[in-house]
């Protein structure tokens, strides 16, 4: 039984089921034999928003060890990289796809499960010696992540932690993420 005053619904286990309980699978998207994980009804409900924030704003860390920053990663990881961050109290940078921004400090192209892709950093928006929070919603075979993790080193920040939703192990994404903390919530 739970102590009087702490029933809050932030208990972690009862937010992981709250997320488990919205996630879906589609068969053959975008190309025949992926199987896609798609978040839309978990950040469309309100409860399972606040869920996934809470679970991903706690590999933030505290005191000395707390974020700078959150990194949202183009375009699934800046719905929760935006609402990781107003959860943290800190600002958020969002590594966007090719093309979107009009000052770039540095670009990385990668390899993903149904493709190929370059992301970009925004100019003068990482300082050296930063704490960076990097979000996004699924660790599939780690290409995105490497990438975004590589440009924000890049500037001289540090990836103090990695936070996604879904984890697809099969996919080998975490050893592609050398010894960067990871930190998933559940996996499929
Ligand atoms: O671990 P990986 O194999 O790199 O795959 C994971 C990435 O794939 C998806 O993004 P996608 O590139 O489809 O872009 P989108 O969010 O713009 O749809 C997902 O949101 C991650 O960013
Ligand atoms: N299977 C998958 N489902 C959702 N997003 C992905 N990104 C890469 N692989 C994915």
């Amino acid at each position: 039984m739970k102590a009087p005053g702490t029933d809050t619904g932030t208990d972690s286990g009862t937010d992981l089921g709250v997320v488990a309980g919205l996630l879906r699978d589609v068969p053959d998207f975008p190309t025949p034999g992926i199987r896609f994980w798609d978040l839309s009804a978990l950040l469309a409900d309100g409860a399972g928003l606040a869920a996934t924030t809470r679970l991903l704003a706690a590999s933030a860390g505290a005191g000395e060890h707390a974020v700078d920053v959150v990194v949202g990663i183009e375009a699934r990881g800046f719905l929760l990289g935006a609402a990781v961050a107003h959860a943290l109290g800190v600002g958020v940078v969002a590594v966007r796809k090719q093309g979107k921004l009009p000052v770039v400090a540095a670009r990385r192209s990668y390899e993903l499960e149904y493709g190929s892709a370059t992301l970009e950093l925004p100019a003068d928006v990482l300082r050296p010696g930063e704490r960076a929070l990097l979000v996004d919603d699924v660790l599939a075979t780690g290409g995105t992540a490497a990438a975004a993790s590589e440009l924000v080193e890049g500037a001289g920040a540090e990836v103090a932690a990695i936070s996604m939703v879904l984890e697809l192990p099969a996919l080998g994404g975490r050893a592609r993420l050398g010894d960067r903390p990871v930190h998933t919530l559940l996996a499929r």
